[in-house]
């Protein structure tokens, strides 16, 4: 038995022994947590702390402070920005029922424990004074969902410790002094949204990383990573990965027409400059080595120099590719203008060959990202401690310093292109409409961003006119980001316009609004809302899509006109298919996948066949906790949200539980949440749930509405699948393609073609 075992069994007896004799002071506070906090308070060194006493104590009835209980068991040590000092200890292993720990923002310093709390969910550790390694004990936290250590002085390799991390959504690793490669294990973080890990020292390709489902914001900037950057990535909705010295990219745009590297003088070289888009050629490229970025030979001299040249060429290209850009625009317009077709040709090699972003530039503030998202509506004791240490990532003074050379690097980018913008949005404001509906005619930077080439600009002046100025009377409906307008087109189309509001995008630069276009853009299926076009203009930003003229599935089943009544059996099991189709799109056809997060009736978009049409489709990085504060019920996803919600957990299997509430909708006619109820059938699923298995109350159940013109036995299977949907545990929950599944069995099965079930 080695020394760390003998270490281990003392530490475990000496705990033994304090819990047993904590146990005859009848303390409320189970004997594991107060061994734990009385440890941890002597190595931090008794800091002020109201409350805190230094031996025993009752931490959950005394309410100590920054300790959150439930019951007897300590559920929360949130000692945030507390100034505290000393070390962790080895004892935080003993909290017996800890989900968050949060001391990110204090000067606690010595390495991160071995011993962690097994229960653990979110460990936010940011900020601090952190040494030493990351312990490869992480890997025994099989809850984890959140974990921040930026901010730190971590040194060492991230631990190969990721392979029993199912759950782990968020991780920020930014700011350290990390080193060698990214772990194989890395890879199997299927749930991972967002990962950080910018400015550390870390080498080696990004390939770990191109099968993870989930992940919609990945930052790398300022490391040692090498190329090739898996095609994956580069679809990533927020990918940034500046400064580092990435010697081959997967998609190259066309040589550039002129200036070669050798004709140029030597450029400065701002540390976390943008990536160049591609090399010139070298004489002798090292297709792999990833140390050696277009280096020839062995004179470190003039690699140095071929290093500046193909910075300088990547810049040259931006320009040159703007400025093509321009030119085929203006052409377009002109022709648009001249040809009775109204469609002029793109110059076709040009805009095909780029398929690498550009350079994203760096944005320094805090973006909305999902660890925002994902924690809207946690547990209220956990809420705005989270969101505060999500808001101190990258504030070390070192990041700022590189993000100001790569900002001033990015300023002259977008201010030429905010410059050309305003331009040709002048200029298309006097381009009259009807020619819009004709002719697409993308602005360069859209271009370059590599928009498909259908969807559709439209500019704020045709907008205008297609909305009678955005008036009352085509005005549709308030979302969360903003309100929505029907638009008429010249050629009699309808569309629906989505003004965004001014909060909704306020993080979001250019690029990143055309990355969401085309990401929503490329969704396409019979079942979702199918995007038309955008509008990025004076600072306005607008989504176009197809107009759904029969309302919301929420306002036909709750409203009080006669809708309603039009909802048969047969439709609403129906409609119960074409959203479960529509998820089953999402997450199972998409790659990646998408996860809706934000699925309820009111989603539910009904044609003239009241065939399905889900809506906001894509857009679930916009939803932060702070444009879904403070809205009425009906916008809100109250009883909607699956338990895991509460936690900061997100991912497919909660778009089944709100699914299977959808379903609960249809089959009482009640709304998920409803505060006009009594107290005790508010929430549709927890009134609900107990009574999907007993035939005489689920037949009480059922909308009134239907006047008992359903058949039985198609009642009670499709009570079944909202008992699969609505399991407290997601895992249980099937997948949607088996929702769809069993939908399909169930309109086989019944006699579904009855007279008295059909609408
Ligand atoms: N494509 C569309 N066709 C017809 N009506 C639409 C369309 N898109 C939205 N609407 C209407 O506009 C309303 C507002 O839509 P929006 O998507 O902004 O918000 P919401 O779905 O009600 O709530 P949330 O912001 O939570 O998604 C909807 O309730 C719906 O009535």
């Amino acid at each position: 038995m080695d020394c760390l075992s003998w270490e281990t069994i003392g530490r475990v007896f000496i705990g033994f022994m304090v819990i047993l004799s904590s146990s005859y002071s009848y303390a409320y506070t189970d004997p594991r947590d107060v061994f734990a906090v009385n440890s941890l308070y002597a190595s931090l060194g008794y800091p002020s702390l109201p409350g805190w006493v230094p031996n025993g104590g009752d931490p959950c009835s005394e309410s100590w402070q920054g300790i959150e209980c439930v019951n007897a068991n300590i559920t929360g040590l949130i000692l945030n920005g507390a100034n505290l000092g000393g070390v962790l200890g080895d004892n935080l292993g003993f909290f017996s029922s800890i989900m968050i720990i949060n001391l990110s923002n204090n000067r606690i310093g010595g390495s991160i424990p071995s011993s962690l709390p097994l229960t653990t969910r979110n460990l936010f550790l940011s900020a601090n004074q952190f040494v030493g390694n990351i312990p490869s004990s992480l890997s025994s936290l099989g809850q984890l969902t959140d974990v921040s250590l930026n901010n730190n002085l971590l040194t060492g390799e991230i631990p190969d410790a990721f392979q029993t991390l199912p759950s782990l959504i968020n991780m920020d690793l930014s700011d350290n002094n990390l080193s060698g490669q990214l772990p194989p294990s890395m890879g199997s973080l299927t749930a991972m949204a967002s990962l950080h890990m910018q400015n550390n020292q870390l080498t080696g390709v990004l390939n770990v990383l191109q099968d993870l489902p989930a992940l919609i914001d990945l930052n790398i900037e300022n490391n040692l990573f090498s190329g090739p950057i898996p095609e994956r990535l580069l679809t990533i909705p927020n990918f940034k990965k500046d400064g580092n010295p990435f010697n081959t990219t997967v998609m190259d745009l066309p040589p550039p027409p002129a200036a070669s590297a050798s004709d140029l003088p030597p450029p400065p070289a701002p540390s976390g400059a943008p990536a160049s888009r591609k090399a010139p050629p070298a004489p002798i490229v090292s297709a792999k080595g990833p140390s050696s970025p277009a280096r020839s030979g062995s004179q470190e001299a003039k690699g140095f120099w071929t290093t500046k040249k193909v910075v300088l060429v990547g810049v040259a290209v931006l320009f040159v590719t703007i400025a093509l850009g321009l030119a085929v625009f203006m052409l377009c317009c002109n022709k648009k203008r001249h040809k009775s077709d109204g469609i002029s040709k793109m110059p076709g090699g040009y805009y095909k060959g780029i398929k690498e972003k550009p350079v994203i530039r760096e944005n320094s503030v805090e973006q909305k990202n999902v660890t925002d998202t994902v924690n809207k509506e946690a547990a209220e004791h956990s809420k705005n401690e989270h969101r505060i240490n999500i808001r101190t990532v990258g504030m070390s003074k070192q990041k700022d310093d590189v993000e100001t050379d790569s900002e001033r690097m990015g300023m002259i980018s977008r201010n030429k292109e905010e410059h050309e913008m305003d331009i040709l949005g002048m200029e298309k404001v006097s381009v009259k409409p009807n020619v819009l509906t004709e002719a697409t005619c993308v602005p360069p930077v859209a271009k370059a961003l590599n928009l498909p080439p259908s969807v559709r600009s439209f500019t704020i002046a045709s907008l205008q006119q297609y909305t009678n100025s955005f008036s009352q009377e085509n005005f549709i409906g308030q979302g969360m980001l903003g309100s929505v307008y029907r638009a008429e087109l010249p050629d009699g189309k309808v569309l629906a316009v989505k003004k965004f509001n001014s909060q909704a995008l306020i993080h979001y630069k250019d690029d990143q609004f055309f990355q969401l276009v085309s990401s929503v853009y490329k969704l396409r299926h019979a079942n979702v809302v199918e995007l038309v076009g955008y509008c990025a203009e004076h600072g306005q930003r607008l989504l176009i899509s197809d107009y759904c003229s029969n309302g919301t599935l929420y306002d036909a089943l709750h409203s009080d006109n006669e809708n309603n009544k039009r909802l048969s059996w047969n439709a609403r099991v129906r409609i119960s298919l074409g959203a479960a189709r529509a998820l089953e799109y999402l997450h199972e056809v998409c790659q990646p996948p998408v996860v809706h997060r934000n699925f309820k009736s009111a989603n539910i978009l009904l044609d003239d066949e009241i065939s399905v049409h889900v809506a906001d489709c894509g857009l679930a990085s916009l939803l932060s906790s702070d444009s879904a504060s403070q809205l009425p019920e009906q916008l809100s996803a109250k009883g909607y949200n699956a338990p895991e919600f509460e936690w900061g957990t997100y991912t497919y299997q909660s778009d089944v539980f709100s699914f299977g509430v959808v379903m609960l909708e249809l089959l009482t006619g009640r709304k998920a949440y409803d505060r006009l109820q009594p107290r005790g059938e508010q929430f549709l699923v927890r009134w609900a749930i107990p009574q999907l298995h007993d035939f005489d109350a689920l037949s009480k159940m059922v909308d009134p509405s239907l006047t008992g013109a359903y058949p039985a036995k198609s009642l009670s299977r499709y009570a079944d699948i909202i008992s699969l949907c609505v399991q407290a545990e997601p895992e249980f929950r099937p997948p949607m393609s088996e929702i769809v599944q069993n939908l399909v069995h169930l309109i086989q099965r019944e006699s579904l073609t009855k007279k008295s079930y059909e609408d």
